[in-house]
């Protein structure tokens, strides 16, 4: 197998968003899993288990997008984030992602030293700045470091880049010259941004980048990145379990529910009219600042919790929480299903289940 995969780019376009030959695909997810294999007991003598983190998930990444990923704590969001990082080698599926030049490789299939270029070109935004910084590192060289691990820079070159870099995301460049305990978690996130763009990357993961920050700071750093996104093109895959957040930064937004893609579509369509039953009891459960949105209908609690995902229910893994199960839904798995409109959803009856819970 040579390191570039020439990819056919033929069929699957349910739930991908579009289908493969979409041009501005920078990125298509393809039939992606990611199992964890995990012992029990002392010493493992419980034996192992298989936690099945993400289940064939198909998505498609388009170029200059910032596609969301939502869903419960323990849905496989951060698995998927770490797969498309390749921080993962996925167990199974491939990750094709569109080259500069217009050729595709799956970046699943590549090894250590294959994956080396494509490092710089998809990066990430840690969660927390206060543990992602090394407290012994200078600025310099924590947002320096990656110019320096992919031979882009040294010496004065790399002195001048770090300092624009840092302009670019809103701090002072002299302010290279200090450690990380000296700056506030807003600034923090910033020198993390600052070494997340300093190799002018493609496509930047960023899972829970705003959580950690106050609500003023938070949408300081969205801000910044919308500013940086539309500057340079980026792309980002932004997870995060603020749909508040969400609604405010992403183009499109897919929800997870047990390692599964569920939904995906145009995010005012999935706010306004979400079409799976599990989408739209994470809308009610949670308290949405938006004002359309906000006392249209009682809030409803979350029934339940995400289901161990090494024991999965059978037929659609949502029956056992979901308002509207039917009999069907216990025995026969839903497909991720296109819909009118660009969107897709894994419900035996999306087409038939009048969810207007959350607007009138
Ligand atoms: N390294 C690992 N080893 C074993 N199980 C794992 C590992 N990483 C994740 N898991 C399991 O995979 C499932 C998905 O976890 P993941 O962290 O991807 O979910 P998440 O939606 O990102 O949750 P959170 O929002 O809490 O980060 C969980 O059941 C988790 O316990």
């Amino acid at each position: 197998m040579t390191a570039l995969e020439e990819h056919s780019n033929k069929g699957r376009g349910a739930g991908s968003g579009g289908p493969d030959t979409d041009d501005e695909a920078l990125l298509a997810v393809r039939n992606l899993s990611m199992s964890f294999h995990v012992s029990r007991g002392f010493l493992g003598m419980g034996g192992g288990m298989t936690v099945n983190a993400v289940t064939e998930v198909d998505l498609t990444i388009r170029r200059g997008e910032t596609l969301g990923l939502v869903g419960e704590s323990g849905c496989g969001k951060t698995t998927l984030g770490r797969c498309v990082l390749r921080a993962y080698r996925p167990t199974s599926g491939s990750l094709a992602y569109r080259r500069e030049d217009g050729n595709v490789v799956d970046l699943a299939r590549l090894n250590r030293s294959e994956l080396h270029p494509y490092r710089r070109q998809i990066r990430t935004i840690f969660q927390d700045p206060n543990s992602s910084l090394n407290p012994r590192m200078t600025v310099l060289q924590i947002v320096g470091e990656p110019l320096l691990a992919h031979g882009l820079a040294r010496g004065d070159d790399l002195r001048d880049r770090v300092a624009e870099t840092l302009r670019l995301v809103g701090l002072r460049p002299e302010f290279m010259r200090r450690y990380p305990h000296a700056f506030s978690g807003g600034e923090r996130q910033r020198i993390g941004i600052a070494r997340a763009l300093i190799t002018q990357p493609r496509l930047v993961v960023a899972d829970e980048a705003v959580s950690a920050l106050d609500v003023s700071v938070r949408s300081q750093i969205l801000n910044l990145l919308e500013d940086l996104q539309e500057q340079f093109g980026l792309t980002y895959i932004f997870v995060s379990h603020d749909l508040s957040v969400i609604q405010h930064l992403c183009d499109r937004v897919a929800v997870m529910y047990l390692g599964r893609i569920v939904e995906e579509a145009v995010t005012d369509d999935l706010f306004s009219r979400p079409r799976h039953p599990y989408t739209e009891t994470l809308l009610r459960a949670l308290p949405l600042p938006d004002p359309r949105l906000r006392g249209t209908k009682k809030r409803i609690p979350l029934r339940g919790e995400v289901p161990d995902p090494a024991q999965p229910p059978s037929g659609c893994t949502f029956h056992p929480r979901c308002p509207y199960a039917a009999d069907r839904c216990d025995s026969a798995e839903p497909e991720l299903a296109p819909l009118r409109g660009d969107r897709a959803s894994r419900c035996h009856y999306s087409d038939t289940l009048q969810l207007m819970g959350v607007t009138a």
